[in-house]
């Protein structure tokens, strides 16, 4: 199996995340983060789901799963601890052309959660494909102290100098502006050059 990483617009498209334990827990953090529209459905939610639900981030249908919790559904992410439920959810999904994720079996997923450092709109997402996610999350831990704060600030304002660069001019010069933006930004991150 293998994934080829896009980023995904998720601001309020509905996802459906099934479960309401530790699992579900991180996938909640992760996907309110992006901005969905999130419905959980569990008997039970761990503490940090409920203040979420008693706080109206997210909505949430007390019971099992059931098949038309997939309705409307952009992505479903399946947080169970029964296998079993996991893979009905994929089969559903599949049938119906909605994208899922099943936390247990990374082979029957449409897409799985990176590690991600995120820095305004900067970010970096470390996946090692499902192989060894306590590796994705080490990475990432790692490579953190490397990507500060300061990239978001980074990120913004050399982005507002590049939507100047590409008004104002054209062809080589433009190349060459832009390439001297990219250069001038990172000077004194620490980050190595090409030619290091
Ligand atoms: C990166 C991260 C993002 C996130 O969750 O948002 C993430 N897992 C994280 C942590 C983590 N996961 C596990 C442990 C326990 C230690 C260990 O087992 O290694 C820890 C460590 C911890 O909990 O600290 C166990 C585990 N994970 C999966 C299985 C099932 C299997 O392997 O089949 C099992 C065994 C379950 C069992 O015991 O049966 C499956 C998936 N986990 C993924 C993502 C996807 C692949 C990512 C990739 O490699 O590209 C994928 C395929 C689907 C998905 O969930 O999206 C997040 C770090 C976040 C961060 O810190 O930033
Ligand atoms: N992908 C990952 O990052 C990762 C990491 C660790 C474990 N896992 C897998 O995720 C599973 C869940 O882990 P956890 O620590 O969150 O377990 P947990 O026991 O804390 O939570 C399981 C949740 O699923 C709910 N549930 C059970 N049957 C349901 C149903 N039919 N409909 C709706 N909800 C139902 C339970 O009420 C509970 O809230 C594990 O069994 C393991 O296979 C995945």
């Amino acid at each position: 199996m293998s994934y080829y990483p896009l980023m995904i617009q998720l601001t309020d498209r509905p996802v459906l995340l099934v479960g309401g334990g530790r699992v579900a827990r991180r996938k909640a953090d992760a996907l309110l983060s992006a901005g969905a529209a999130l419905q959980v459905v569990a008997p039970v939610l761990c503490d940090r789901l409920a203040q979420l639900a008693a706080e109206g981030a997210v909505t949430w249908r007390q019971g099992v799963f059931a098949p038309a919790d997939l309705e409307g559904i952009f992505l479903a992410v399946a947080c169970t601890d029964r296998r079993e439920v996991n893979a009905r959810i994929g089969a559903l999904c599949r049938e119906r052309g909605v994208l899922c994720c099943l936390c247990d079996d990374a082979e029957q997923s449409d897409t799985i959660f990176p590690a991600v450092i995120k820095r305004g709109a900067f970010q970096l997402a470390v996946s090692t494909g499902g192989k060894n996610p306590g590796l994705a999350r080490e990475v990432k831990k790692r490579l953190s102290h490397q990507f500060g704060p300061e990239y978001a600030a980074l990120c913004q304002e050399s982005g507002r100098a590049r939507r100047a660069i590409l008004r104002a001019a054209q062809g080589a010069e433009r190349e060459a502006l832009l390439r001297q933006l990219d250069a001038a930004a990172l000077e004194g991150t620490g980050l190595p050059t090409e030619e290091d």
